[in-house]
């Protein structure tokens, strides 16, 4: 089995980390680091360097590449690019991915599969959703910090195919995972927590704490997570308020200067952002289906006005 892991930042190199540990001694099955750059520079000079509070982990994979025909194809292919570069990165390594070829998209978002059937030139069956429950970040190219969360992937598909023998392999590999043919409503709560939250924190440039501790700030998230609830349905997902409210309350989980990964990239003048998928996706299928979104139009502006001037 070829497993590919591509984008070898915080995600990718949680993921790799342990994958490349637990299959050091399988013949069988070979980790590929997906990576350009300083990255695959680092890597193939010092090795993948994961630091976890129990844990130093250094992985050397079966191979580092950005070279699709040294890769060739693989088995399943694990996306952990941000949402930006996704469609660019199905473009560059088409010919690594085959008519079976498992993908597993974990970006922030409702959208990946979207985007990954748009760029893909032929059909495929095997393309699956999923998230991941972490917060791992780049401390410098080759060396990620998970800093908590404890790196659970939900995946699964819609469709009649039966991918739990997926679950059995990333688990073997030191992953927790888990399988559901109910992906959508994870994909869906997560971003009604996800997109509001980073949505709001960076309009207001203000961290996570400064939004608990303050209960008009607390009403108008509310109004955002109602605003993504009602586009969920739209989308045949349902969210409760029960869901709305469990969101509300992980916030608190934060330690109090946390900032959202969205509010980092303006703030460090990042040349691209996740905003569209977690801002404007909103706003433009609220148009869409005709569903009011009137809170995330009042906070892009001000993330206009904030960012953009
Ligand atoms: N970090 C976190 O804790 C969490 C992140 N997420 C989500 O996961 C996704 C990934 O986030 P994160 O890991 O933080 O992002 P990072 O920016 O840390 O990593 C993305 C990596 O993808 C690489 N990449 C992009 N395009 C290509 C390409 N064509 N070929 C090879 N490598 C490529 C980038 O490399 P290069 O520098 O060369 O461009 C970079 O190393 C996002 O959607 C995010 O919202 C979800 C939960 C938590
Ligand atoms: C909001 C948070 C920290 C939740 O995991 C996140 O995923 C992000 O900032 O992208």
């Amino acid at each position: 089995m070829k497993i590919g892991i591509l984008g070898m930042g915080g995600i990718g190199s949680f993921i790799g980390a342990k994958l490349t540990k637990n299959y050091e001694n399988d013949p069988e099955t070979d980790i590929i680091f997906i990576c350009r750059n300083a990255t695959k520079k680092a890597i193939n000079q010092d090795g993948l360097t994961l630091i976890t509070a129990d844990e130093t982990l250094t992985a050397k994979p079966f191979l580092t590449s950005d070279v699709p025909e040294e890769i060739g194809t693989l088995d399943m292919l694990i996306l952990a690019t941000k949402s930006f570069s996704l469609a660019q990165a199905i473009k560059t390594y088409q010919d690594c991915i085959k008519e079976d070829t498992v993908i597993i998209p974990l970006q922030n978002g409702v959208d990946a599969k979207d985007i990954i059937v748009k760029n893909l030139n032929h059909y495929n069956s095997n393309i699956l959703e999923g998230c991941i429950y972490v917060a791992s970040n780049i401390e410098k190219p080759g060396v990620v910090k998970h800093l908590g969360g404890p790196g659970k992937i939900v995946f699964g598909n819609t469709d009649e195919i039966d991918f739990k023998w997926v679950e059995t392999i990333l688990t073997t590999g030191g992953l927790q995972a888990t399988y559901t043919k109910d992906i959508k409503t994870f994909l869906w709560k997560k971003y009604m927590f996800v997109s509001p939250v980073a949505t709001m924190t960076s309009a207001l440039n203000i961290p996570f704490g400064a939004l608990v501790e303050n209960a008009e700030y607390m009403r108008i998230l509310e109004n955002m997570m109602k605003e993504v609830k009602a586009l969920a349905n739209a989308f045949n997902v349902t969210i409760t308020d029960q869901d709305i409210e469990a969101a509300l309350g992980m916030l608190s989980n934060f330690p109090y200067q946390s900032k959202s990964s969205l509010q980092l990239d303006f703030e460090n003048n990042s040349p691209q952002t996740e905003k569209y998928n977690l801002v404007d996706y909103v706003i433009e299928q609220g148009e869409t289906f005709e569903i009011t979104v009137d809170t995330y139009k009042d906070m892009n502006k001000k993330i206009i006005a904030l960012y953009t001037t």
